[in-house]
Parts: structure tokens; C-alpha cells; sequence
């Protein structure tokens, strides 16, 4: 029988784990756990895996899989020298991250009294998370500008803007993996140098907080050459940095791909790949199609900004992470508040009066249904 030991927050790990093996849950505040008499590891972005965390692998652990898209917190080169197969789940949330970024914008949009969003939105990574990103805002009119060289090199259908392009774009929104080294490195994409005599109305990371020079940001934010900011992701994650959290439009505690559906998915796609691997039978738990029906009685009281805030958590994780950051211990909190809040139902799954919903056509575009 294989023997797997899984993160205890692996979303709905014991249905969708495959019957007929033996699994273990282990708590990641507590680091690796023991892998003695171990085939499998399944981790999330909060373990991270490499020589020094995981010298000598034992010679049993033959798969480990994340259940994440990221993969910045695995030395793959290590596990490949040690014969351990690994595998990610590459696009499991992209569409929450999509409905994230159309999110934060309409809050923003809504918040400067703008009748639209002003000008191009630049996307930085055209991978699984920027094309739905891309997706989301063109059916709501947006102008995108779709940045990602990578891609370009290896599929034939697809053409990148040029640096330029994209750097003269109003807001930035980054999908790039976080990569330190070789020809497409992103550890600080966005640094003096390219912040430099340009001016942004809105920039957005929810990629990863390296991605980003926080402190240039911040810099760039106190001269006014960035009217504003969206943070999911932070440099010294766990720990964030209070000052640049306190002055963001938006800051959350690395939520932005969390949903139901996304949830579900991460583990499923990672299960799957372990029950191909060892040739087992996979789990017949199916992702969550169900609908979610928000009756909002008194919706006559409500706006837009109301509304969206009552289908997206994003101002409450906002509320909490700042509550934080005073606090000695907020690293081990950052950690609860992402694993702790229920997690939303994506738009497609809502369904809401139909009076509400004819009311606001952002809501149809964001893919709610009427009950
Ligand atoms: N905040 C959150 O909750 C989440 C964060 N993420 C982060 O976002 C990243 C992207 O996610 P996915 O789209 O699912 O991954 P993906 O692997 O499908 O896409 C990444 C894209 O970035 C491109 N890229 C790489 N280096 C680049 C560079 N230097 N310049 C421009 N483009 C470059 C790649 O060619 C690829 O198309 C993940 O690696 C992860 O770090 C992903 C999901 C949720
Ligand atoms: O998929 C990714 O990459 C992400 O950043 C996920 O949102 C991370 O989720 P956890 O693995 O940290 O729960």
C-alpha cells in the first residue's frame, strides 16, 4: 500500500486522495514531517523543499507534488537528482485570480468615482493565471496589453508587446512565476530602472512579493509617479511589511487564487497526477459545480461596491491583514487567516435575484446567474 503524508490544509485531501492508500496529515507550522516509510509527499507553497530542508530524501519518497500552481518553493533540479518525480497544478486557480484582479479593479474604479478603467491594462506572465486575467477583462471593454517573451519562444500561436509596450501602459498586473536566475528571470521585474520617469495609475502583484522591488514601489508611490497599489503577495512572506501594506489600495494575505472550485482543483489535479504515477485507481470526488444562492432581500440598500463586497472576501482579508501588523506574532497569523476564512464560491457558481442582477451589468459580466 503507498503511504502519502499530505498538508492538513490540502483542501478536501481524504475524499480526494486515491482509496486504497494509506495517508497521514501533517501540520506545515511544523516543517517537514518525519518520511521514514513515506512514498509520497504532498505539500503546499508554504513548505519549502530543497537540500537544505530535505537532505538525504529517504529512498522510499519516490513523488512529490504541490498543490499549487507556483513552484518557486521547489528546487526541482534537487528532487530530479534524488529520482523524485514531481508534480504541480498548473492552473488549478486561474480563474480566481482573474475574478481577484476584475475585482480589485471595479473597487478601485468604483472608490475614484471613475466612470471607466482608464487606459491599458499591461499583463506581465500569459501563462494559465494572466490568459484568464486577459479573458476577464476584455468581455468587461478593457484594452490589454499581454507581456510574456517565454511564451512566445515556445508557442507558435502567440505574440508578445515588447517591453516598451507594456511599460507604457496606465495599470500593470503581474502573472509571472518568481524565477531568480536564467534568461527570463523575474526577481524584481519591476525595479528603479523601470519605474524610472514613468508614471502608473494602479499597479497589482498577486504573483509573488519577489516579483516586485517593494521598496522602489513604495518609493515610486511617495513621489506620486503611482497613484496606487494591490498587494497579495509579499517579499518576506509570511511576514509583510507594514509600512508599504499600510499605504496599498488593497492588501491581502496571498488569497487571491483561493476559492471553492480553485481549492478543489489543487487538490484533485495533484492526487490525479500521484494516482497516475504509482498506477492506482483515482478518487471519483468530482470538483464542486454546485451553485451558491446569495438572496439579498434587502438589495435595494446595496451598491455596487456593497455587492461585490459580499461575493468576494477580498476587503475583509484587507481589514484582518492590517489588523496584523502591529502584532509580534503576525507571521504565524498571516498564516491562520489563510487558512482559517471559508472559501468563496467563484461568480459562475453565484446565483442572485434577478432584480439585482439586471440592475448591475458588471455582475452578468462577471458570470453570476439569476436564481
Ligand atoms: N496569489 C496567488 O494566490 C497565486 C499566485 N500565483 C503565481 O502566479 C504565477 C503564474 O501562475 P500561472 O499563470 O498559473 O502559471 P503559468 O506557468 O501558467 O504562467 C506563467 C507565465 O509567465 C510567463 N513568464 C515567465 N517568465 C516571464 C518573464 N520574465 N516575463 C514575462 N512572462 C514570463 C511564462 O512564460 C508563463 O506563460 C505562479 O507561478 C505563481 O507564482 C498563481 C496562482 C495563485
Ligand atoms: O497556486 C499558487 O501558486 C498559489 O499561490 C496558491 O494560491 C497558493 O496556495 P497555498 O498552496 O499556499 O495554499
Amino acid at each position: 500500500m503507498i503511504h502519502i503524508s499530505a498538508d492538513q490544509n490540502l483542501y478536501k485531501i481524504k475524499e480526494l486522495v486515491p482509496p486504497e492508500t494509506k495517508l497521514n496529515l501533517y501540520d506545515p507550522s511544523n516543517g517537514i514531517p518525519d518520511l521514514n516509510d513515506t512514498d509520497a509527499l504532498l505539500v503546499r507553497t508554504v513548505t519549502q523543499i530543497n537540500a537544505n530542508t530535505l537532505p538525504q530524501p529517504p529512498q522510499q519518497l519516490r513523488f512529490i507534488g504541490t498543490g499549487s500552481s507556483g513552484t518557486d518553493h521547489i528546487d526541482e533540479e534537487y528532487l530530479q537528482q534524488n529520482g523524485i518525480r514531481f508534480s504541480d497544478a498548473n492552473g488549478c486557480n486561474a480563474r480566481a485570480v482573474a475574478e481577484y484582479v476584475i475585482t480589485a479593479l471595479l473597487f478601485w474604479r468604483e472608490e475614484q468615482q471613475l466612470k471607466e478603467i482608464p487606459g491599458k491594462v499591461g499583463v506581465i506572465g500569459v501563462g494559465k493565471a494572466g490568459s484568464a486575467v486577459v479573458s476577464l477583462l476584455e468581455k468587461f471593454g478593457i484594452d490589454c496589453v499581454a507581456y510574456d517573451p517565454p511564451r512566445e519562444r515556445r508557442d507558435p500561436g502567440f505574440t508578445s508587446a515588447t517591453i516598451d509596450e507594456v511599460l507604457a501602459c496606465e495599470i500593470l498586473t503581474f502573472h509571472v512565476p518568481l524565477n531568480r536566475k536564467g534568461e527570463f528571470a523575474t526577481y524584481h521585474w519591476l525595479n528603479e530602472e523601470k519605474l524610472a520617469g514613468r508614471q502608473y495609475q494602479l499597479i497589482i502583484n498577486a504573483a509573488r512579493g519577489g516579483v516586485i522591488d517593494e521598496l522602489e514601489l513604495m518609493k515610486a508611490y511617495v513621489e506620486e509617479r503611482v497613484q496606487g497599489y494591490i498587494l497579495d503577495v509579499w517579499e518576506e512572506e509570511p511576514d509583510f511589511n507594514t509600512e508599504i501594506a499600510k499605504h496599498a489600495f488593497l492588501a491581502t494575505p496571498h488569497i487571491a487564487g483561493y476559492s471553492e472550485q480553485s481549492k478543489i482543483n489543487a487538490t484533485k489535479m495533484v492526487c490525479d497526477r500521484l494516482a497516475e504515477y504509482f498506477n492506482l485507481e483515482p478518487s471519483k470526488s468530482q470538483e464542486n459545480n454546485d451553485n451558491q444562492i446569495i438572496d439579498l432581500e434587502d438589495y435595494l440598500n446595496y451598491d455596487l461596491k456593497k455587492l461585490l463586497a459580499r461575493f468576494h472576501p477580498m476587503k475583509e482579508y484587507d481589514a484582518a491583514l492590517r489588523d496584523l501588523s502591529d502584532r509580534p506574532d503576525k507571521k504565524v497569523l498571516f498564516q491562520n487567516l489563510r487558512n482559517e476564512m471559508p472559501y468563496r464560491y467563484e461568480y459562475p457558481q453565484l446565483k442572485i435575484r434577478k432584480e439585482v442582477l439586471d440592475q448591475f451589468a458588471e455582475l452578468q459580466l462577471l458570470g453570476i446567474q439569476e436564481i
